[in-house]
């Protein structure tokens, strides 16, 4: 298809809620649009990788959410795909847990443990919402876990299981199971099928469409209240009524993309403010087995006194039966550690603990993978964190759109961050937000046959920009945006 010198709609990034952007506005009869994408792949953080004679998921490796009331919209996609996938039940993991010399703790020490780790976590949210301008990390010091199995109990509780708030939105609305992507295709496999409802693409599955342009870094987004003028690092220019912004928190975090003029304070401020978890999973490839295998056995732990080192193990016999692989995750400051270091290092301090827990006549992995989602330029990080008390106004914040600018993607989503289910919905949500202010545009272009009203904040250089900056797009109504009723240019309100 022909793209216009002036499209209606610049998409930024090729993940799941970039691609469910497009999908959205081709469905709504929005086609002139182009989706620029740094790297050369869709997917962004879904992303297989072969290794060991298998297909791995170096990103987002589970379908979180599923089995209850409401069906979850990805389940949705992976049934209609025969994606295969395998059921996962990691609460297990608390009773097979290794100590440095082999031994398994007896579950009565691992259940008292475990029960006094969610105490403590409990107790320490119920001291969070009664004081929440207290440091987390003060309230927790009294009951802070000390010895290996406390810590390792601990890094499972939080970094796993309980990583969000409760009730967690995913499980109550979704339901509580989870099913492990294990399919050549690889989890991407549901983005292809995504995008070929609405993208040309080849008998094989390639997306020929000229709409979308890989390898295309956008550097800087030049915005007025005549739309957006797009950069790539290569030097090209794209012009756009609108631009969907989908790359990662981390991404805007590093500054990767300029803004002119720069996003008003309250919107830096919100980024800022958000977290990011790291989260890795290095894979190992073995010429045979030495773990236990069999029910109940799919997880296991390493207690250590250094929490988090190589602490949550997964074998990889239930979803590649005869693969001999194996996964430890890893995240953010041992994330961090391991990304900085070679994979031979790794493997080493890898083995070493594989031995404390097996013995020394283990055989010695054959393959290593290591992603590095932190130094990935395109990601920095695995996924968003609120703080445990986040109130409605930050993620409303990072959400709200900049005069032509609207933002997408998994942190955009106040329900579901962090999930794969969250960047799609927050596609679907961001485009309707776009659709609605493209339909006013229309209405008023219209009525008056004058000139499109424009947010306050899209023409507030840095001076108007500071005036208004404790103040949030939803806080501002409509008609103190801009408006004039006779010719003339624009004034604002405030
Ligand atoms: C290791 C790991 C494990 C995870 N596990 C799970 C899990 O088990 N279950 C689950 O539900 N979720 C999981 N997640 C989270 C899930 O992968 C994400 O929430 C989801 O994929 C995010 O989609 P998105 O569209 O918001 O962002 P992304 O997928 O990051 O898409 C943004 C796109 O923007 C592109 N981009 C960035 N900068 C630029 C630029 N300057 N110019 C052009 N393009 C740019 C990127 O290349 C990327 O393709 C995991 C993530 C990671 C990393």
């Amino acid at each position: 298809m022909e793209i216009p010198i002036k499209c209606s709609v610049i998409i930024v990034g090729a993940g799941i809620s970039g691609i469910m952007a497009a999908k959205v506005l081709a469905e709504n009869g929005v086609d002139d649009v182009l989706i620029l994408e740094a790297a050369d792949r869709i997917g962004g953080r879904i992303r297989k990788e072969d290794f060991g004679g298998v297909t791995v998921e170096l990103g987002a490796g589970w379908i979180a959410g599923v089995g209850g009331k409401q069906p979850n919209p990805v389940w949705e996609l992976a049934r209609h795909s025969d994606l295969r996938t395998c059921l996962s039940d990691y609460s297990n993991a608390r009773y097979n847990i290794y100590d440095h010399s082999g031994k398994i703790f007896p579950s009565g020490v691992a259940a008292q443990s475990y029960q006094k780790a969610v105490e403590s976590a409990i107790q320490k949210l119920r001291k969070q919402e009664s004081s929440p301008d207290v440091d987390a990390s003060l309230l927790a010091e009294t009951a802070a876990p000390k010895t290996p199995i406390e810590l390792a109990i601990d890094f499972i509780l939080h970094d796993f299981e309980m990583a969000e708030v409760e009730p967690i939105s995913t499980y109550v609305d979704f339901g509580d199971r989870e099913f492990l992507v294990a399919d050549e295709r690889g989890y991407e496999h549901l983005l292809y099928k995504m995008a070929e409802t609405f993208l040309f693409t080849t008998e094989d599955g390639e997306i020929s469409d000229s709409r979308l342009k890989l390898n295309k870094v956008v550097r800087e987004l030049q915005h007025s209240r005549n739309g957006v003028s797009v950069k790539t690092e290569d030097g090209s220019v794209f012009d756009a009524h609108y631009v969907i912004l989908s790359v990662s928190i981390g991404v805007l975090q590093s500054h990767l993309i300029s803004f002119l003029p720069p996003l008003p304070r309250w919107k830096t401020e919100a980024i800022s403010n958000c977290d990011i978890m790291v989260y890795t999973k290095v894979f190992l490839k073995f010429p045979h087995k030495f773990w236990p295998c069999g029910p109940e056995k799919e997880f296991f732990v390493y207690a250590h006194e250094r929490r988090g080192y190589y602490t949550f193990w997964q074998h990889m016999e239930n979803a590649y039966p005869g693969s001999n692989i194996l996964v430890v995750t890893l995240t953010n400051g041992e994330s961090k550690r391991i990304e900085a270091q070679s994979d031979q290092e790794t493997l080493a301090e890898a083995m070493e603990v594989l031995r404390n827990m097996f013995g020394h006549d283990i055989p010695d992995a054959m393959d290593i993978l290591v992603p590095r989602w932190w130094n990935n330029r395109f990601q920095r990080g695995s996924y968003s964190n609120y703080p445990i008390y986040t109130n409605h106004q930050l993620v409303g914040d990072i959400k709200a759109p900049v005069g032509r600018i609207f933002f997408t993607g998994e942190h955009t989503s106040e329900k579901f961050s962090g999930y794969v289910h969250g960047g799609y919905l927050s596609g679907i949500d961001t485009t309707k937000a776009l659709l609605e202010e493209m339909r006013r545009g229309k209405e008023w272009k219209n009525e008056s046959q004058t000139f499109r009203i424009e947010p306050l904040i899209a023409l507030s250089g840095s001076i108007q920009q500071d005036a208004v900056s404790n103040l949030h797009k939803f806080d501002i109504p409509r008609q103190l945006f801009l408006h004039t009723s006779n010719l003339g240019a624009p004034k604002a309100i405030l």
